[in-house]
């Protein structure tokens, strides 16, 4: 990369040769330009809160350099594009469409310098940079300290094959991480069976599970394989586990413990290795003290566990999934929208998201259908009127609600965690700390 002119907080990373007049320009309205030889390789030498734009010319150069141009893009994904098309240049072409596409705005040659000058400005008004992803692959994106936290008991986890119960709310990735846990496990080359238990018919439970024999009950005219055979060696993953009915937790118990299971009809005991992973967003523990889930089965599940963070508590995860998605949703559809203006960011950062990150993506692949400019609004992600975290945090409510859990929480624990000992002094009843241990989402296992 050549150097000219000093390292800039605004920079222009310029990808072939800017005019003297155009260089003079931009150096008039604070913006640097560097010179990158996109074929010779190389960073672009950028330093915390730098506002870097990159652009592509082509007003000169081969097929060769607008490729190299195109796999320079694709490994800095992070960067704002512009590109400045030549009048006689062939557009038609996958690489030329490919940086059309990926840019921000397009200019053709001559280059109306006032309109470029126009557009930096722009990019720098709404341009907040977007922090890298720690997903390393994995699939669970995101560079906040709690999903640097859950990454890294992933990692612990997934050799140990042990049962793993994933707790958090609707949307926040719980089958995500199972699947990251499957996948970084010795079993990733044999299957991955995910069972939402609550969708299961009640009365075909055991059949979908442990499968049955032919006449085993009225319709069973073929004999079946369940979910658990077919996973053998790998990995079944069982969604919404309280809705289990009891008769197949009995079931379920047994394979845990002895690794055999019984089709429906049968008496016969296969041998199966298959390890289990389960999520709930209902609190199990109450589950079990009102008797609709077997503690023992409980035990069982809760070996290691995982908590999902909700999107709020990953403040600093929400611009960077956003983008994720938009990136993603423009690989299969056209749209104008390239990127979150800086109200667009400002208001998802301030909003709660109870739907979590599936709610995240709706709202985004919304707007990018909305969405008439590059750059997608508050109003294109229907968040203008949206009650904000920030007012939620402050408001008597909430701090009603904080000092709640609070309570909860520092009482259970001189209680020792004994709930009837905390209700009694609290003056509620067991029930009461039970509903309140739901509404915080106050896990006892993890408490203790
Ligand atoms: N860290 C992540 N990075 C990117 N996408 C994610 C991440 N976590 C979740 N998602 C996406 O969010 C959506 C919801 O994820 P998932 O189904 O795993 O959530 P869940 O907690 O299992 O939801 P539910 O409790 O409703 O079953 C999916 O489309 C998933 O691909």
């Amino acid at each position: 990369m050549t150097a000219i002119g000093e390292a800039s907080r605004r920079c222009v990373v310029w990808f072939g040769q800017p005019t003297e007049r155009e260089r003079i320009s931009l150096a008039d309205v604070g913006w640097a330009t560097r010179i990158v030889d996109a074929e010779a390789g190389g960073g672009v030498g950028k330093r915390h809160g730098d506002i870097v734009v990159a652009l592509a010319d082509l007003r000169c150069g081969d097929a060769h350099r607008v490729q190299a141009i195109v796999k320079w893009m694709a490994e800095h994904p992070h960067l704002l594009w512009l590109t400045l098309l030549s009048p006689d240049a062939p557009v038609q072409t996958p690489q030329v469409e490919c940086l059309v596409h990926a840019s921000m705005d397009c200019f053709t040659a001559p280059l109306d310098l006032q309109r470029l000058i126009h557009v930096l400005r722009r990019m720098e008004g709404d341009y907040l940079p977007i922090a890298e992803a720690r997903s390393e692959g994995i699939g669970i994106d995101g560079c906040s300290e709690a999903i640097g936290t859950l990454i890294s008991s992933v990692r612990k986890y997934a050799p140990v094959d042990l049962p793993v119960l994933i707790t958090g709310e609707t949307g926040t990735g719980k089958e995500v991480a199972a699947r990251a846990l499957h996948g970084l496990s010795a079993r990733a080359a044999h299957p991955f069976a995910a069972i939402n238990c609550g969708a299961l018919p009640p009365n075909l439970v055991q059949s979908e599970l442990f499968g049955h024999e032919r006449g085993a009950f009225t319709g069973a005219n073929v004999r079946r394989i369940g979910h658990f055979e077919t996973a053998a060696g790998g990995t079944v993953f069982l969604d919404e586990i309280g809705d289990l009915p009891l008769d197949a937790q009995t079931s379920l118990l047994r394979f845990l413990q002895e690794g055999t299971l019984e089709r429906v009809g049968s008496s016969h005991s296969i041998k199966l290795d298959v390890r289990v992973l389960s999520a709930t967003h209902i609190d199990l523990e109450k589950a079990v003290a009102q008797g609709r889930f077997r503690e023992d089965l409980y035990y069982r599940l809760n070996v290691l566990r995982l908590r999902m963070p909700a999107l709020r508590e990953r403040e600093s995860d929400v611009e960077l999934l956003a983008q994720r998605f938009l990136d993603a949703f423009r690989v299969h559809h056209s749209t104008n929208a390239r990127t979150f203006s800086r109200a667009a960011r400002q208001a998802m950062r301030n909003f709660a998201w109870p739907g979590n990150i599936r709610e995240l993506l709706n709202r985004v692949q919304r707007a990018a259908v909305v969405a008439e400019d590059v750059l997608i609004s508050a109003a294109d992600l229907d968040l203008v009127d949206a009650p904000l975290l920030q007012s939620m945090r402050f408001s008597l409510g909430s701090t009603r609600v904080t000092a709640e859990r609070d309570a909860v929480i520092t009482c259970l624990r001189e209680s020792r965690f004994n709930v009837s000992e905390c209700a009694r002094r609290l003056r509620v009843s067991r029930v009461t700390i039970y509903r309140l241990c739901k509404k915080h989402q106050l896990a006892l296992s993890e408490l203790r």
